[in-house]
């Protein structure tokens, strides 16, 4: 199997060579309509042909959403395929929002999946989901680690649903959320510049001070835009992690759409936005 340099440290000089932004290709239904393309694999299809050419050279990140592509069948899949193989041969880092958490042995099957090197849907990264116990993600964290690829572990959602399981205080007084923050801490420890397993923490939740950020790894960080927050928000939030944030902007990207040139420009717009933040941070 190839094995590619470790996911953090390519995503550090993505970081700072296109700034932090990551933008999240999300075809909603309405999103097609607003397009004026037709809500079927056609509509798909050019949908993500449009975001992909736009979004390819133009920021580090950009993170597809499967569902929405998972809900047109297998050719709804081969899209995301393409997709993913564009942006990755155009050197931009693809994180595959697939939210994949399961019993160890099926969560196996999701990293050969999204993690193994020749796989057809092999992406730089993976949202991952640790509700079923932290550990049942080993064989993620595993073949990530073997591949080169990242994870990123949902921690304190955006969501204002998240708090009733991420806040929840454990026997041992500290809460889920902030637990998985401290697993992520030990599997990033000594890496340099950075580890390749992320939180996801929202942008949407006020200040986050009470919590342990500095986990040696990247906080992707949705939530800016469509739910309520803004570039500005994220020193506010983060603190001095902000500096590892890669914040996320889906929807109120890919409204400027379906011209390439004005679905650039927003994107450009917010990445100018999010790294004057970070920098004041
Ligand atoms: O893991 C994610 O990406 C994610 C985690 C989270 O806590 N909140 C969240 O909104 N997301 C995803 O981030 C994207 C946000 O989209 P917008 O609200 O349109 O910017 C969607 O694809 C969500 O599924």
């Amino acid at each position: 199997m190839t094995v590619l340099e470790p996911f953090g440290a390519r995503l550090r000089r993505a970081m700072d060579e296109r700034g932090p932004l990551c933008v999240g290709i999300d075809p909603h239904a309405a999103l097609l309509s607003a397009w004026g393309l037709n809500d079927d694999i056609d509509g798909l299809e050019r949908f993500t042909r449009i975001s992909v050419e736009a979004l390819a050279d133009t920021v580090a990140v950009v993170k597809p959403q499967s569902a929405f592509f998972e809900r047109f069948g297998s050719r709804g899949v081969a899209v995301l395929e393409r997709a993913v193989a564009d942006l990755r041969a155009a050197g931009t880092l693809v994180v595959m929002d697939a939210k994949r958490g399961d019993i160890g042995s099926t969560m196996a099957a999701y990293a050969e999946t999204f993690l193994h090197k020749d796989s057809p849907l092999f992406s730089d990264a993976l949202t991952v989901s640790p509700y079923l116990g932290y550990g049942s993600l080993k064989p993620a964290v595993d073949l990530a680690r073997e591949s080169g690829a990242g994870l990123f572990v949902l921690a304190l959602t955006s969501n204002p649903e998240g708090g009733e399981v991420q806040h929840a205080v454990r026997a041992d007084g500290r809460n889920v959320g902030a637990t998985m923050l401290a697993h992520l801490a030990e599997e990033n420890a000594g890496e340099t510049p950075m580890g390749s397993f992320g939180a996801v923490v929202g942008a949407t939740l006020g200040d986050l001070s009470s919590y342990d950020l500095d986990i040696n790894g990247p906080l992707l960080a949705p939530g800016i835009g469509a739910q309520g927050a803004t570039p500005a928000d994220l020193p506010a939030v983060f603190g001095a992690a902000a500096r590892n944030v890669v914040p996320n902007v889906s929807r109120a990207v890919l409204k400027a759409g379906p011209s390439v040139g004005a679905l650039r420009e927003a994107s450009v717009r917010f990445a100018d936005e999010v790294r004057a933040a970070v920098a004041s941070a």
